[in-house]
């Protein structure tokens, strides 16, 4: 089984789409099945037979003295789909009302309260009546009763509601209007509703409600029976179909149209939406209003709206709505809500003068409304909210003199935002010139880091990303790496083994090496990127071992965001690979790209399942490698290494027993050839500090491993993007704007004094407000930080249709809600030039430059590479070329 089905299985399996859609045609033969018990010429013997045998035992256990006829019974059993029982009991109950005695009516207390009421009414009003009173009240009484049940709500008067229950209950309905009468007449007596003109009486139309089919329970599986009535409503359609066409008021309404299409469901309404690659889509929500991000626990400060040119009246109407501190995007649609006609109740609220519901900017209604809600307007121009509430009073005296806490906060924010604002970010290039140090007791040794680094006695450093589909064992064969290179003893091993197979997941015991969390290892898929070490003779390597499934891309974009280069792992199966294909091999390889990692190892991995055959392998890459020509890779940046991760073949050592026809280099050895040249897509060392944030320790809410790690200090971890940090160094954390103090940093799990662009490491901070911080926000040299940005314009490759839509924006861990506001160009992919202004969609293959606009600031900097998802798939990916 696989491992995405495995995932399948965590939540439900083909088994309830099957009852779903079961129970759904069960329902639409139900309705055929009800008609009555004449289809028996659509019956079998068999069926015939079970109606033969259930109308004997029914008619014994009714006796002889029961009046109800055969078919009656044989009516029943086709209802009950010859439940003997139930027929029984259904029957039995038709019979009883009859001859069970009438019992004295129970008089409700309402009842009793009315009647008591009328009486005292009756006896005040009596003497001063001028006689108006009495023809009221007989308008509700016994005459008038009946002709609201029929007139107005149209209960039909069938014979068949002339007994039993309905008849029951409006005979109630009649005595209780009677005895109450004059009472209700004179609490209804200023009320004109008893002389309604007929155009304003309403009339109640049952509507067809389909049953919820699982409320009930059952098997959802349809019965014989259902099925044999489904035939035969079918062949009713068919018959109805052929006959000649009716009249035009029979043909089908668009309302009538509508209904059916509802009725249908989803199933015609993905046939239709297959028609259109847009409508394709799943749907994503459009970010709401200060909808806070999923990932950002902090609370964040509401984005400042860009300012509004002042042009025609109704962009005066919009900046009046848009000053309520949010973009105008979002506010777009709530306008467009407003902007409608009144209801008759609202006409009657607000009365016709006062509420006009023109075009918005002039609709007094609206633009209250949007006041109110916003803040925009003059409170006083909102009626009965002029002035302080009593509570804001009480408040206000109460906190007369302090400042709150949130607001002390606040100044620091802005004060710090404030000279974020006035720095100059476009440059990155030049030299952090005084770094400053702050009053902290923290003492820092005052290094010069670069010339620290320069004489760093150091091997080759990198870290990489595995990449590539689920379940082609990418985990597997970080295990054995790890193994074979001592990171991990062979009695852990021993002991995973144990373990797994305990589970029954033997297979899996190297794949626990890197995938630690019990989630992962119950089900066999790894969840998160995970992150290790090892050492060769040549190199320091950190591994990030990215998650297949489909489900979890976003987290192997964020490590991926932390790699000098990718191993990408294939399954030289032939249906694995080609599934991969289509699946995340070729979207992994997508954002690597995008990520600007240019150079990729691909290990054809469980060759043992192909007998190390040459041809499969040679396949393999012959196919790889077009596809990933397609991507923009160069084929000579590609190292093709056949291997078994779970065998352990061509890890180190050369397969020469299994493939003698191999001749290139081992696993490592081409792990080893692979140089970073970190230039190409970091900042350089001298440049200033940014590092965006990974995770956290120490801080139970945010920490991955809460139980665990919630005692330790407040640490931040991630990869350094650009410049240099040491002990003692003064940070601070954008958008938020807070500050802190850098108390320790590790690296590679032990202390260090210092780390360079490049280096995964972990800040331990101090002097700070811990819950002001989130992942995926960036920290930045405190000289020369990032500027947080509510928009940005941006340069991106499609990977399928573009144009004006809602986005996740990925990078590292940061993942916020946007909108496509505008493709301002297509442009040339390899001149850059511009091939035409403001396209309305982007296809697949082309480069635009497009604004995108966020639902709250970021801190996303010029040449900042992101991706771009919609809908759980990767749509596009580029650079920020700069921000708004
Ligand atoms: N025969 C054989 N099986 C392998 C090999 N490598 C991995 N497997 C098996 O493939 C299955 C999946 O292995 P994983 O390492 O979990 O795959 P993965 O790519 O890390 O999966 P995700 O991280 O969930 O995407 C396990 O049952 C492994 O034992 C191999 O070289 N040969």
């Amino acid at each position: 089984m696989s491992g995405h089905r495995r995932v399948k299985n965590v939540g439900y399996d083909d088994d309830d789409f099957e009852d779903d859609y079961d129970e759904y045609d069960e329902y639409e033969g139900g309705e055929a099945g009800t008609a009555d018990a004449g289809g028996q010429d659509d019956m079998t013997a068999e069926d015939r037979e079970q109606l033969r045998q259930g109308t004997v035992e029914v008619k014994a256990a009714l006796g002889n003295s029961s009046q109800i006829s055969d078919l009656a019974i044989q009516e029943a059993l086709w209802h009950y789909w010859f439940d003997v029982d139930k027929t029984i009991i259904y029957l039995k109950n038709q019979e009883q009302p009859k001859s069970t005695p009438k019992l004295p009516k129970v008089t409700s207390r309402f009842d009793q309260a009315a009647a008591a009421s009328a009486v005292k009414a009756e006896s005040t009003l009596a003497t001063g009546s001028n006689g108006k009173l009495s023809q009221d009240s007989c308008r509700l009484g016994s005459a008038c009763v009946p002709d609201l049940w029929h007139s107005r709500l149209e209960i039909p008067t069938a014979p068949t509601f002339e007994s039993g229950l309905f008849s029951g209950l409006r005979d109630h309905a009649v005595q209780t209007a009677t005895s109450a009468r004059s009472s209700s007449a004179a609490f209804f007596k200023d009320i004109p509703w008893t002389d309604l003109p007929p155009e304003r009486i309403t009339t109640f139309t049952p509507t067809d409600r389909r049953p919820n089919p699982r409320l009930l329970g059952g098997s959802g599986k349809p019965s014989k029976l259902a099925a044999l009535a489904a035939a035969r409503k079918a062949k009713e359609n068919k018959s109805a179909s052929n006959a000649p066409p009716a009249s035009s008021s029979d043909a089908p309404q668009p309302s009538s149209a509508i209904s059916l299409l509802d009725r249908l469901g989803s199933k015609h309404g993905s046939s239709l939406s297959s028609e259109s690659s847009l409508l394709k889509r799943p749907k994503t929500d459009m970010p709401a209003p200060g909808a806070a991000s999923r990932l950002n626990l902090r609370p964040k400060k509401p984005p400042t709206p860009p300012t509004p040119e002042p042009k025609t009246e109704e962009v005066e109407a919009t900046k009046k709505i848009e000053a309520g501190e949010r973009s105008p995007v979002y506010i777009q649609p709530l306008i467009g809500a407003l902007n409608c006609s009144p209801s008759s109740f609202a006409s009657d609220l607000c009365g016709d003068s006062s509420c006009r519901f023109t075009p918005f900017g002039k609709l007094d209604f609206c633009t209250n409304m949007s006041a109110a809600l916003f803040g925009s307007v003059d409170p006083a121009s909102v009626t009965g909210f002029s002035g302080p509430s009593p509570d804001d009073i009480v408040i206000q005296a109460q906190t007369k003199g302090k400042v709150p806490a949130s607001k002390k906060k606040e100044n620091g924010i802005t004060k710090a935002t404030q000279a974020v604002d006035d720095l100059n970010i476009d440059d990155l290039s030049g030299p952090i010139r005084d770094r400053p140090k702050v009053a902290t007791k923290i003492q820092s040794k005052n290094l010069d880091v670069l010339q620290e680094y320069k004489k760093a006695q150091r091997k080759k450093e990198s870290n990489f990303v595995v990449v590539g589909h689920i379940d082609h064992g990418k985990s597997t064969l970080m295990g054995r790496l790890l193994y074979e290179h001592k990171v991990i003893d062979q009695r852990s091993l021993d002991k995973f083994r144990k373990e797994a197979a305990k589970i029954g997941k033997e297979s899996f015991a190297l794949a626990w090496v890197m995938d630690a969390r019990e989630d992962e290892r119950e089900h066999g898929v790894t969840i998160d990127y995970a992150e290790k070490n090892f050492e060769t003779e040549k190199a320091d390597f950190t591994i990030l071992d990215a998650p297949g499934h489909r489900d979890f891309v976003g987290n192997m974009i964020a490590g991926t965001s932390m790699a000098d280069f990718a191993l990408l792992v294939i399954d030289a199966g032939t249906n694995s690979f080609e599934a991969g294909l289509k699946g995340q091999t070729r979207e992994h390889a997508q954002v690597v790209r995008c990520m600007k990692l240019e150079r990729l190892v691909i290990a054809v991995n469980k060759m043992d399942t192909v007998s190390w055959s040459q041809e499969a392998f040679d396949s393999v890459r012959k196919k790889a490698t077009a596809v990933l020509a397609e991507l923009l890779f160069d084929p000579a940046n590609l190292v093709f290494v056949p291997c078994s991760g779970l065998t352990g073949e061509n890890i180190t050592a050369p397969p020469t027993k299994q493939a003698p026809w191999y001749t290139g280099p081992t696993l490592v050895q081409a792990l080893e050839s692979l140089t970073p040249d970190r230039t190409q897509y970091l900042g350089a060392p001298s440049d200033p500090f940014r590092l965006r944030i990974s995770g956290f320790t120490g801080l139970s809410e945010y920490s991955e491993f809460a139980t665990s790690n919630a005692h330790e200090p407040f640490t931040a971890f991630g990869r350094l993007d650009a410049g240099n940090i040491q002990v003692g160094d003064q940070i601070v954390c954008q958008p938020g704007g807070e500050t802190a103090v850098v108390k320790g940093i590790t690296r590679h799990g032990k202390a260090a004094d210092w780390a360079v662009a490049g280096h995964i490491v972990g800040l331990q901070l101090s002097d700070c407000d811990e819950e002001r911080f989130a992942k995926g926000d960036l920290l930045c040299a405190i000289a020369k930080p990032a500027k947080p940005v509510t928009a940005v314009t941006m340069k991106v490759l499609a990977f399928d249709a573009v144009f004006p839509m809602p986005v996740d924006v990925h990078r590292g861990r940061l993942r916020v809600q946007a909108n496509i506001t505008q493709l301002v160009a297509q442009v040339d992919g390899k001149t850059h030039k511009v091939v035409k202004e403001g396209p309305k969609v982007v296809k697949h293959g082309g480069v635009a430059r497009v604004k995108v606009e966020f639902a709250e600031p970021v801190a996303l900097e010029r040449k900042t590479r992101v991706v771009l998802r919609y809908g759980g798939e990767t749509i596009a990916a580029g650079a920020v070329e700069r921000g708004h």
